[in-house]
This record gives C-alpha cells, structure tokens and sequence, in this order.
C-alpha cells in the first residue's frame, strides 16, 4: 500500500439479491480487502463474479447484507452526502441524453457538481476537445466511454471508481486511458478499477483481487499472485523415447505432468532448475527436445486456473468425466 490510511476498506462483504428467503441469490460471499490512498487496485473475475455487485456496495448505492464497508472513513451508504463529493463513479452504462453535445452534456453535470473542473480541461484531459460541437449519439463507443471518464473526473476525486473503463476502446484509445489513470494516480489520487483484460490490471494495478462466485480466489500484487501458480515446460519426446526414460520427475523439480501422445507437459515450482536439469539430459543423451516451450507462469495463467479449478470443482460435484485422451497425474509436492 502507498499510504497507511486505508481509503477503501472493506470487511467480510455480503450482498445478497432477493429478500434472503427462498430464490435469494448471495452475490458477493465474505469479500475483504483494503486500498491505500494513491493506490490503484484491481478486482478481476469471471462474468458474474460479483465484481459490480461489490463496487455498487463501495459507491453507497446500496447496503450490504452483511460485513463492512468504509469509504474515505465512512460508510458510503449512510454517510453518502460525506461521500458522494470525494468520489467519481464511471459506470458502465452513462446514459447521457443522446441530442446533447459534448460540451452541452459536460456543462450540465458540471452543475450538478461542486468544485467542477472547467469544461475544456474536462474534455482535454480525455481527448475530446475536437468532439466538443458533436452530439452523444454521433459518438463512437470508445468516445462515450471517454465521456463516461471526463464525468467522473468532474470533481477532482480522490477516490476514483472505474468499471470496465476501457471496454471498445482501440489499443490507442486504451494507452491514451492507461496514461491518463497513470497520470492520476501519481496525483494521489486512489483507483478501484475492474476490468475484463489481464493486460490492464499487468499495467496498472498495485495490487489486484480474482473474484470467483463472490469469493476471493487470489489478492496481492501481480507478482505475489502470480507466483502461487506453477510455471510450465512442454516439449515432444524425442523418437523411440518414453517418459520413464526421463531423469525422475520429481528430480527436475515437477510437481505434476501430463501427456498428450507425444507432447508431454511440465508443471513446476522452479522453472531455472526443471529446464536445466532437462536440457542438460537431452545434451547428454544426444537428442533434440522438438516443440520445446518453457513458459513462466502469468497473470492470465493465473486467472485462467483459478476458473478452470472452480469448473472442475463443479464438474466433480455433478460427477462428469475427465477428458479421456489426455493422462493427467499430480504429484507429491
Ligand atoms: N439485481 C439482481 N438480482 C439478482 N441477481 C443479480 C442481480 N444483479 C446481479 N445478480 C447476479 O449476481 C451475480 C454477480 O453479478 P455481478 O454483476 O456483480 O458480476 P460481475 O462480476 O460484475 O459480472 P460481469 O463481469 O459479467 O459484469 C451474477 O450471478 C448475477 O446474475
């Protein structure tokens, strides 16, 4: 954390759809976490996770079932009149009134906003300075979410509030958006984003959360996350060859393996020392290791485990069979 004071801090979150009788639905299941000031954090997770679900309960627009929330020290939902000035939501949907310009729609939010930015800063700070003229219903998908951003920057927030903030953007439209989050946060100022790409939390987060069915699968930094994940070495065996024929594998390191006709899949926890003691048995035995492809462990892999984890979990739960072709066996740690 960049600060010591905890601008978003949340306890043991429950949110739960319906009046919690029969047919509720508990969205979001015991989620804590907390956000230093000037930091930006990431919450990931597959569609439903209950990502929206959470940050609606950190806007205040609605109270938790359970657990608690603090925003800049309050609670959102009680105190949003406290709240509600320090922050900037950028939603998903804006909903601006179609005929309205640009500058029409910044200037009529900028009155509903105390301390407004002027509007030409508003719309210079997210490109749209040339759109001014232009009506919202004349502008592309990535322009009204760059509108949606201008909005909440408003009011100078301290606690910004992204979701999805770059989803139909092109890549330059989404550097121009990384830039300008960049360029916030070394203002200080503290972001809570959710995004659907991988790459964006790599660029951007401090620290980031894997939501999964209203749970949290993994949080820390990228690194920390990324490193609870094992790294991988694949490669073809070589003709006449077997996988007995291998230096033992618990030798090289590997914590389990698999096989698909010839190509046979490493996982491991010490990838320097799985792909030397390899590639120096190949060296020694005279052959070469085809298709060979040592792979660390990333974010998307990361993220990617988490889900598939979760649906074997499930597919184990209603008894489905394991794809047959494929020979899968962990092994002792
Ligand atoms: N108003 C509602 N009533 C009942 N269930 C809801 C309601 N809103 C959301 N849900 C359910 O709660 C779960 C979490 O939804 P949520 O929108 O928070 O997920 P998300 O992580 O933001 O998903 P996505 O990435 O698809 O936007 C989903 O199963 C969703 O169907």
């Amino acid at each position: 954390m960049t600060s010591n004071e905890r601008v978003i801090d949340v306890t043991d979150l429950r949110r739960v759809y319906g009046d919690g009788k029969r047919g509720s639905f508990e969205a979001v299941r015991g989620v804590s976490f907390s956000v230093g000031r000037g930091e930006l954090f990431a919450l990931l997770g597959t569609n439903g996770a209950g990502k929206t679900s959470t940050v609606e309960l950190l806007e205040g627009l609605a109270a938790p079932a359970a657990g608690q929330v603090r925003v800049l020290g309050h609670d959102p939902h009680t105190a949003r009149a406290r709240v509600r000035p320090r922050i900037g939501v950028m939603l998903q949907e804006g909903g601006f009134p179609a005929e309205l310009t640009v500058a029409e729609t910044v200037r009529m939010w900028a009155g509903c906003t105390s301390g407004a930015r002027p509007v030409g800063e508003a719309l210079e700070s997210v490109g749209l300075t040339r759109r001014a003229k232009v009506r919202v219903k004349q502008l592309s998908g990535g322009e009204k979410r760059r509108l949606d951003l201008a909005l909440a920057l408003l009011g100078r927030p301290e606690v910004l509030f992204l979701d999805e903030p770059t989803t139909g953007l092109d890549a330059e439209g989404r550097q121009e958006t990384w830039n300008l989050v960049r360029a916030l946060r070394a203002e200080g100022t503290t972001v809570l984003l959710t995004t659907h790409y991988l790459e964006e939390a790599e660029e951007l987060a401090d620290r980031l959360a894997i939501l999964h069915q209203g749970r949290i699968a993994a949080q820390g930094t990228v690194a920390e996350v990324v490193a609870a994940q094992p790294s991988h070495v694949s490669f073809e065996l070589p003709d006449g060859y077997f996988v007995g024929d291998l230096p033992p594998l618990d030798r090289l390191g590997v914590t389990g393996h698999e096989i698909d006709g010839r190509l046979v899949r490493l996982r491991t926890g010490e990838l320097q020392r799985t792909a030397t003691e390899l590639l120096v048995w190949a060296r020694d035995a005279g052959v070469a290791l085809h298709r060979l492809d040592v792979r660390g462990a990333s974010l998307e892999e990361a993220f990617l485990r988490i889900a598939q984890d979760a649906k074997e979990r499930d597919a184990g739960a209603q008894g489905t069979p394991k794809t047959p072709d494929v020979r899968t066996e962990e092994m002792a740690a």
